[in-house]
């Protein structure tokens, strides 16, 4: 698949999707929503290995065509193959592997938890943003590290987009932005609200940036 040229990564909203076990029902409730996203994350822990292709390879061309960014969590290989970035966790290999097989046109996320060293150490490797969490109680990983508001202004001087996830809502978020959140990342807030479209937007609108 030949690599679709490098998005820049806006402020706003980081859709992160659900565990849907369908590859055409996930597509549907994403779809809508990708006018009011700054960026896409397909991450789905339950699916196998042939479902997370076909999900992710519907989300990308549903990306590349609504002009979003796309994101494969953990796989740096299935986000080679679909010309897509790659988000990566403490147990997800190293940004080097993963630069690797992405290329350098590829958006390369880290997760840094609660901590400013493993920011640091991201930053020095060459990630393209880094992401602090959970900021709030989540459903969807429970057992998630917290992180206080103070590491967002603290990771500032490294001078790259600084995501925050964990349990956001529309209406918890504001102290996440007002502290240097350049993206909230969002599961449950978006797709358990009853108007995932308005709650989406409702995101979007702390950053005051307009649909696509
Ligand atoms: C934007 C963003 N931030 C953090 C994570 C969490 O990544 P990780 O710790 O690897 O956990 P899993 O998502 O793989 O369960 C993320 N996915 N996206
Ligand atoms: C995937 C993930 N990573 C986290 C971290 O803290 O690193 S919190 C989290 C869950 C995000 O889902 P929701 O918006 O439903 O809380
Ligand atoms: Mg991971």
């Amino acid at each position: 698949m030949p690599r679709a040229p490098r998005l820049a990564l806006e402020r706003g909203l980081y859709l992160v999707t659900p565990d849907d076990p369908d590859r055409d029902a996930l597509l549907a409730r994403v779809q809508p929503l990708l006018p009011a996203c700054a960026c896409l994350q397909y991450r789905n822990k339950q699916a196998d290995a042939a479902l997370r292709r076909a999900q992710a390879t519907a989300l990308a061309d549903a990306c590349r065509a609504a002009g979003v960014p796309f994101i494969v969590n953990d796989d740096a290989r299935l986000a080679a193959d679909l010309g897509a970035g790659v988000h990566l966790g403490e147990h997800d290999g190293s940004l080097a592997a993963a630069r690797a097989l992405v290329g350098d046109d590829a958006i390369i996320g880290v997760s840094c938890y609660d901590t400013l060293d493993r920011a640091r150490q991201a930053a020095a490797a060459g990630a393209d943003y880094i992401a602090f969490g959970a900021f709030f109680p989540s459903t969807t990983k429970p057992n998630a590290r917290r992180a206080s508001l103070s590491l967002l202004r603290d990771a500032a001087p490294l001078g790259l987009p600084r995501v925050a996830i964990g349990g956001i809502t529309p209406d918890n978020a504001r102290p996440l932005v007002d502290a240097g959140a350049d993206l909230i990342a969002v599961v449950s807030g978006v797709f358990d609200a009853p108007d995932p479209l308005a709650a989406a937007r409702a995101c979007q609108a702390l950053f005051e940036i307009p649909e696509s």
